[in-house]
């Protein structure tokens, strides 16, 4: 067998769902994953249920700074939330479908929106660092080699064998996002192409090219398979990525500019006044005028 058996079954996620709802009946409607360093979106939920992922039965841990390990169930204004405070990444050594259970785990409580968000490397050379880059669409540079999260059987459960990836960002949740930037005031709004790579590598100067090249505006670690699967069992996505350094795209200049993990981490963390508030106007939009719109 060339790929190894997906251990997260409907049947495994629903024991998951069913422990949580043991525990609290919240039903949440919007999904909300933090990227490194944005965590403190998390303390936008009010009567926050707090669940530390070694706490779960079947959950992986966090392993990688910038993300606590914690689920919180809760509301923000009024709409009922799920929030990953810490993500599982490809490099940690999950594998993708691992990686990707807490989306199938927010489906099966009910969550019919995903905001996902991140910390990335802009590879379009006019952007800078501290701007949020909204996503329009991804590259899924993994999966060119075969490496999804839906390789394996496909479970109808969740969704179709074959499905559309066009509107994998939903094109009015983001129309939605930029009069919400727009009202808030915030300047350093950019919309791109996002690409996942498998890490811990940041980008060779020669990546940074290729990538560039295909039509990529910024390089992280993470959202694509998380969006991908939440498309697969019809969710509403949205996602933005924190700019937290410019990939070099030339040699002379390249290692002056070399990037540090805590540098990316500074810098999320240094916008999280902001992104809270954008967050928080988002998933109230969603409560106001989105919710229904997805069985
Ligand atoms: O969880 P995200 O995608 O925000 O994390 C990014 C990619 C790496 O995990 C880390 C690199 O510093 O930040
Ligand atoms: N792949 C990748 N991930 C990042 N996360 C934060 N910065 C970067 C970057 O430059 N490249």
């Amino acid at each position: 067998m060339l790929h190894a058996e997906n251990e997260y079954t409907y049947e495994r996620i629903t024991e998951i769902k069913d422990f949580i709802k043991s525990k609290c009946d919240i039903d949440p409607k919007v999904g909300i994953i933090c990227g490194t360093g944005l965590g403190s979106i998390g303390e936008l939920i009010t009567d926050a249920f707090i669940l530390d992922y070694k706490n779960i039965p079947y959950f992986p841990i966090s392993t990688v700074e910038g993300h606590k390990g914690r689920l919180i169930l809760g509301y923000i204004k009024t709409v009922p939330v799920i929030c990953m405070q810490g993500r599982f990444h490809y490099y940690e050594g999950y594998s993708l479908s691992k990686c990707v259970m807490p989306v199938r785990l927010m489906k099966l409580l009910g969550v019919t929106h995903l905001i996902a968000s991140n910390a990335a490397g802009g590879l379009n050379q006019d952007f800078k660092i501290g701007d949020i880059m909204l996503q329009k669409d991804h590259v899924n540079v993994m999966g060119f080699s075969g490496n999804g999260p839906l390789v394996g059987l496909n479970d109808l459960r969740f969704g179709p064998r074959f499905f559309s990836m066009v509107n994998a960002y939903d094109v009015d949740l983001l129309e939605s996002a930029k009069k919400i930037a727009e009202e808030l005031g915030l300047k350093n709004i950019k919309e791109g192409v996002y690409t996942c790579v498998g890490g811990p590598t940041y980008e060779t100067v020669a990546e940074v090219r290729a990538l560039r090249s295909m039509g990529i505006d910024a390089a992280g670690m993470s959202t694509v398979h998380e969006v991908t699967t939440a498309r697969h069992c019809g969710m509403r996505c949205f996602a933005f990525s924190l700019i937290t350094n410019i990939c070099p795209i030339d040699y002379s200049t390249a290692v002056e500019s070399e990037i540090h993990s805590n540098d990316v981490i500074e810098v999320a963390m240094s916008k999280d006044k902001d992104l809270k508030l954008f967050v928080e106007r988002i998933v109230q939009f969603i409560g106001k005028n989105d919710l229904n719109s997805v069985k």
